[in-house]
């Protein structure tokens, strides 16, 4: 097979990277609903343990595949490696993968696994890593937080996104400082991640070279700088390839951590008196919290999500019928007094 007729024959993947709340679901929800004539697979994986994002997508015709709980460094990797070959098996079924990462994860491992596995990289290609951030909270991220700066670093191309939240001074600085970390990637600008779909998807936009000169060890299998989540339930004793360049944590008590509360029926009133107070005194500590609400006498189904003390919520749809009226919120942060969270939750049942 010529050079040429191999690139056609492998499947472009996009990896979706960006912390917490930065607009990476926003983002696929363009993706899945905008007319662009392309058939995606999309793979999600989320940190916490209520599946949730699955949720908070747009039902479209596009297939979605989650892997959920474990950092993707490590069970994950696995879970990437079987579906995308499960994937190949149905070859003429789409046309291209996007792949979106938890809002903590450093996104090397994910491109690496496009590049280890034989299989794999005969029938993917990796696109290009695409970085949506937050431009309200982009700074304080980066200031106290590995991943933030590995995952603008990695993309080559960045969306700067939410720039409703900051002055034109602001977003200047951002910018910057963004630059200062990755002066290669293709900016843009973004408010909702309202962007020209072809501007963000095959791109051809993935410089192996750069990569290999930001991680020399990048192609080496098995290496990877990263750090497993606390709650990665991966048995690191067993594992070959983690015996170099992996460093697990300590369980440090300031690391990020989710919480997942569940309830039935709330009263309204209650919970938003609840999250108001919440979000204001800890907003600092959240780094994110999403929820499906089911609200007493209401048909529909509520959803709410927040990043620090920014929080905004709308009603979804109606339950269906065979749906459980399940309330389901998820914390991420750190230093969040998990008992407390909980029990007061719970005081909002109707
Ligand atoms: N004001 C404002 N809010 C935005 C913008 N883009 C996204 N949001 C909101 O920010 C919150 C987080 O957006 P998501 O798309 O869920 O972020 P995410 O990166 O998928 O979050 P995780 O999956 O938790 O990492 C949601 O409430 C969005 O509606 C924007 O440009 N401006």
């Amino acid at each position: 097979m010529s050079a040429t007729q191999d690139a056609q024959a492998q499947i472009p993947v996009t990896v979706l990277t960006g912390y917490l709340g930065a607009g990476k679901t926003t983002l696929l929800n363009r993706i899945l609903t905008e007319n662009h004539g392309q058939r995606y697979a999309v793979i999600v994986n989320e940190f916490g343990e209520v599946g949730i994002d699955n949720d908070l997508l747009v039902e479209s015709d596009e297939e979605i595949f989650e892997m959920n709980n474990g950092c993707i460094c490590c069970t994950v990797r696995g879970d990437l490696i079987r579906t995308v070959q499960n994937l190949m098996k149905r070859k003429n079924a789409f046309d291209a993968i996007i792949v979106e990462t938890t809002g903590v994860a450093d996104p090397a491992p994910v491109a690496q696994t496009f590049f280890m596995d034989d299989d794999v990289r005969a029938s993917a290609r990796l696109d290009a890593v695409v970085a949506v951030v937050d431009s309200r909270h982009v700074l304080q991220r980066l200031e106290d937080t590995e991943e933030a700066e590995d995952q603008v670093a990695f993309a080559d191309v960045i969306l700067i996104n939410k720039t409703d939240l900051v002055s034109p001074e602001e977003l200047s600085e951002v910018e910057a400082r963004i630059r200062s970390i990755n002066p290669y990637a293709v900016l843009h600008h973004s408010e909702r991640c309202g962007i020209e779909i072809a501007k963000v998807l095959d791109r051809g936009a993935f410089d192996l070279d750069r990569i290999l000169s930001l991680d020399p060890h990048f192609l080496e299998h098995g290496h990877h700088a990263h750090e497993c989540a606390p709650d990665c339930d991966h048995d690191h004793d067993q594992d070959h390839h983690h015996d170099h360049g992996h460093h697990h944590h300590e369980e440090n008590p300031h690391s990020v951590k989710s919480i997942s509360l569940t309830a039935g029926d709330l009263n309204p009133e209650m919970f938003f008196q609840w999250i108001n107070q919440v979000t204001q005194v800890q907003g600092p500590n959240i780094l994110r919290l999403k929820g499906i609400l089911a609200f007493k006498d209401d048909p529909q189904r509520y959803v709410i999500q927040g990043v620090h003390m920014i929080v905004e919520g709308d009603h979804q749809r109606d339950w269906k019928a065979e749906e459980p009226r399940q309330s389901r919120l998820v914390f991420i942060g750190r230093d969040l007094n998990w008992d407390v969270l909980k029990q007061s939750f719970q005081a909002c049942a109707a």
